[in-house]
């Protein structure tokens, strides 16, 4: 063998080794100058680039310090906040605790942006050699992990490698898993954390904790943990729920007791007072209103509101998660911050940092390693399990509310702390132990001190708003009006469709016209022109498919409904808050594109010509495409403009805006959502925004029961949600006195994440046939099944008055519908109607499919290899 060859074997052998002790050596000389320009110089180390400032931060501890021992926050740069004791990375596999760098040095940017961000204030106990900091560590380093002894001789920790000292690649039995584990990016996070705790390996190659999770006493690490955590979500596309299940699943596999994941929506904000189970919260941010708001008003309210004590939560354990668009800039992420805010100063303890996912970057990988590090925290016997938060631009604020507390604690003359009332705390007068709030009388001579104290209590909530309002600190986008008689900055007006959400329905296949309205071709209109049949609206009122546009002037609506099929894109709130666009303007954009779209389907094989001229000429709309069209501000006028041009006009509502139900003029049918019978089944299908939301759905029905015109209820039946309470949906019946009740099985339309729902929450036809039937049979008169369009699932439940002798009249005179909205005068659906064709009656052999058209079956894979080969 050739020196020059024996060379390159050696080099072949110890490359590894020899560049491992290099990064190594690297890595001390840079600890060490590092650590001496800190001790000459913190100013200077404020000054330089991000990596220089962090370690500034770190590097007021000597090289002797402890890791953690924070000595000041105040200098930092409130941009880059510092890194709390848990999050610190050290090159990878540093074994020992005495050998454990203190800053980060080597984490990237953007690496160092992912980490939960978090300002330890003053860490009460100094954790070392725990799993949490080993696998937050290992995690924090991504690229690095141990390496099994592959990268240096044993017993050599000079460059932060283990040597292989707890055991090579590959073999766990000994408590090293071998660098098989990188938690951070390791795809199978629960074994990640599992070999964490029970082996005592994570790749940081710390020793062991022995923690076995099966066989230990979970109560004694946290008496929360005996009892499953409740995993909160707030999520309107999906992921903050798709992490809260993957988060459930991680910690029933570490042995807790399976974790409930609720929806924010589902629960109700009171009973976090006296909540028992440790909480985490999931939740996503939208600048818009969205399904957080109800949550995070609550907390500010209870937080401002002076008859609650500050630490009304300190019984509370819990740790929130925030998923954001760094691309909103300073909104990023403001709903889980105001959440993890507010939690704090009500009293919760935080058992774990809050942790941030950034759509715009990794925000699967933050998730897991968020994850990892809580459940490795809370399994962990070390752990102190509370954790401060603290925000630079106010000291105040972010503490935790039972710190402050722990001032006011007076103590019996035994020394047991002596349990104060709300108003004791306040320092307002009671009486026998009464509640203030609850209205009892209180002695003149204190009344000058409770109103001081109201007064100061008001006058904080005010100077906190103002601060809330300006540090942009909340969910709620702010749009310009004043709240409470109290004028805040003036709010900039924005448009309804981001450009998010622009991207997202016309993927979809939505026109958007201006910033709130929405056209698109419905799949009845296509079969229509082929001479394929035609929607269950034929049957039921002689609506041609082909002559229908259907469309919204609000994408937005008022709830969040669990089949909603656009998969929760649509932007939701409680009150109109965005431009809004004239209704000449949107009915010309309205038509413009869908001519432009029906135009596309010209050369699709099978159009017919005749219908295809036809359809050149709308005759009807539907006001039911998506979000709530009696939101939009001019609904009024847009219907007088329809009907102008002899369209007609039908319009859903989704029950939760009574008043504008009140106000509609005429339209040829007004619909009304009925997705649950109870208030508790609705809350669940329907989640709606409205915390009123009940009542409001019972006063949309008393004025429907007021209006003259045709009027519907819409039952969309999912299994499992809404298919019971045949009782209550009598009541309900009675109570708005529809003409007529359409009910339809839900559409199955892959609702993915966001919904839960699957085929099997899909009524068969015979069920919902079974369902109306036992309507029909509990009225006892009054209704009858009439109509049906077995097609599409759907069945016609009419008012008898429309039944003439033997022969029903549900179709419309559209003709007569015009005169009588032209001639000025009151009329009622009795005047319009239209006798309905044989075929459509319930029963009937054709099952409402309109005999003149052809029947068009899917052909199965068998059939169509059968033509192939013939
Ligand atoms: C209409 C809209 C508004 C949003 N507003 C914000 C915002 O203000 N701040 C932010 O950090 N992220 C914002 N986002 C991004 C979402 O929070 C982010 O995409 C998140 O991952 C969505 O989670 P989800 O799937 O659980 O709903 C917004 C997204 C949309 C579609
Ligand atoms: S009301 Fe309609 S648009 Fe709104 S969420 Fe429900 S199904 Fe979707």
């Amino acid at each position: 063998m050739s020196s020059s060859s024996s060379t390159l074997q050696l080099w072949k052998e110890y490359r590894i080794p020899l560049v491992c002790l290099a990064v190594g050596i690297a890595t001390l000389s840079i600890l060490l100058s590092n650590n001496n320009n800190n001790n000459n110089s913190n100013d200077s180390n404020n000054q330089d680039g991000s990596a220089q400032g962090l370690g500034a931060k770190s590097g007021k501890t000597t090289s002797g310090d402890k890791a953690g021992e924070l000595v000041d926050d105040k200098d930092q740069d409130p941009a880059v906040p510092a890194l709390p004791e848990e999050t610190v990375s050290q090159p990878s596999g540093t074994s020992g605790s005495d050998q454990r760098p203190t800053h980060h040095m080597g984490l990237k940017k953007e690496e160092f942006r992912k980490l939960p961000k978090v300002i330890r204030k003053k860490p009460k106990k100094k954790q070392q050699n725990s799993a949490a900091d080993s696998i937050t560590d290992t995690a924090s380093t991504g690229s690095g992990g141990c390496c099994g002894g592959k990268n240096k001789p044993e017993e050599d920790t000079s460059t932060g490698c283990c040597g292989g000292k707890y055991k090579p690649a590959g073999d766990v039995s000994k408590g090293c898993c071998g660098g098989k584990n990188k938690p951070g990016n390791d795809s199978n996070a629960t074994t990640a954390i599992e070999d964490t705790l029970t082996h005592g390996c994570s790749c940081g190659s710390k020793g062991k904790t022995n923690i076995d999770p099966k066989d230990t006493d979970l109560s004694a690490l946290l008496p929360e943990l005996s009892k499953p955590i409740k995993v909160f979500c707030s999520s309107i596309t999906g992921t903050a729920k798709m992490f809260a299940r993957q988060l459930q699943e991680s910690a029933t596999e570490l042995g807790l007791p399976e974790p409930k994941v609720i929806d924010i929506v589902d629960y109700d904000t009171e009973d976090f007072l006296s909540e028992s189970s440790l909480c985490i919260f999931i939740l996503s941010t939208y600048n818009v209103e969205g399904p957080n708001d109800w949550f995070l008003k609550w907390l500010e309210d209870t937080r401002f509101d002076w008859r609650v004590q500050k630490g009304a939560l300190s019984k509370l354990r819990f740790s929130v998660f925030g998923l954001g668009d760094s691309a909103y800039g300073d909104d990023f992420c403001t709903g889980s911050r105001a959440a993890d805010k507010w939690l704090g100063q009500l009293g919760g303890q935080r058992v774990w940092p809050v942790g941030e996912g950034d759509k715009n970057g990794d925000q699967g990988g933050a998730f897991t390693q968020w994850n990892n590090a809580l459940l490795a925290s809370l399994m962990d016997p070390n752990q102190s399990h509370v954790h401060e938060v603290y925000y630079s631009s106010d000291d105040e604020d972010g503490a935790s509310a039972s710190e402050h507390d722990d001032d006011d604690e007076e103590y019996d003359e035994d020394g047991a702390p002596v349990k104060k009332t709300k108003e004791e705390k306040l320092g307002l007068p009671t009486i026998d132990g009464g509640d203030a709030s609850d209205g009892e009388m209180v002695d003149l001579e204190d009344m000058g001190s409770m109103a001081i104290k109201i007064k100061q209590a008001k006058e904080e909530k005010a100077l906190d708003e103002e601060a809330y309002a300006n540090q942009k600190v909340r969910a709620k986008r702010a749009v310009g009006e004043t709240k409470e008689g109290k004028a805040i900055k003036p709010r900039e007006v924005r448009e309804m469709v981001s450009p998010l959400l622009y991207k997202s329905l016309t993927k979809q296949g939505y026109k958007i016209i201006g910033s709130h309205s929405g056209v698109k071709i419905c799949r009845w209109t296509k079969a229509a022109l082929r001479g394929r049949g035609f929607c269950y609206k034929h049957s039921f009122y002689g609506i041609q498919s082909h002559l229908c546009m259907e469309t919204t002037p609000s994408l937005a609506c008022a709830n969040k409904c669990v089949f909603c099929w656009r998969h929760h894109t649509n932007p939701v709130g409680t009150e109109w808050r965005w431009k809004v666009d004239d209704p000449e303007f949107i009915l010309e954009g309205a038509l413009e594109n869908h001519y432009g779209m029906l135009k596309q389907l010209k050369g699709v094989p099978g159009v017919r010509a005749d219908r295809f001229v036809e359809a050149g000429q709308v005759k009807h709309c539907a006001l039911s495409l998506v979000g709530e069209p009696i939101f939009y501000p001019h609904i009024n006028e847009f219907v007088k403009l329809l009907h102008k041009k002899r369209i007609s006009s039908f319009l859903v509502t989704n029950a939760q805006f009574p008043d504008a139900i009140t106000n509609m003029d005429p339209v040829t049918q007004l619909y009304v959502s009925v997705d649950a019978s109870t208030k508790e089944s609705l809350k669940k299908i329907d989640r709606p925004l409205f915390r009123d939301f009940w009542e409001r759905f019972l006063d949309c029905l008393d004025a429907l029961s007021q209006k003259g015109q045709r009027t519907v209820y819409r039952l969309t039946l999912v299994k499992d949600f809404n298919t019971d309470e045949i009782t209550n949906y009598v009541e309900l019946i009675r109570r708005g006195k529809p003409d007529f009740i359409e009910v339809k099985g839900v559409t199955y339309c892959g609702y993915g994440g966001a919904s839960g729902l699957t085929m099997a929450n899909v009524p068969y036809h015979a069920e919902v046939v079974r369902f109306v039937e036992l309507i029909q049979e509990q009225l006892g008169g009054g209704y009858e099944i009439a109509a049906e369009h077995a097609h599409s699932c759907s069945i016609l439940v009419a008012n008898t008055k429309f039944k003439k002798g033997d022969v029903w009249h549900t179709h419309i005179d559209y003709d007569r519908f015009f005169e009588l909205v032209e001639s000025g005068e009151k009329f009622t659906s009795l005047d319009y109607m239209k006798e309905t064709p044989k075929w459509a009656y319930f029963g009937a052999p054709e099952a409402g499919f309109d005999p003149d058209e052809t029947r068009y079956f899917r052909k199965t894979k068998d059939q169509r290899k059968a033509e192939r080969e013939d």
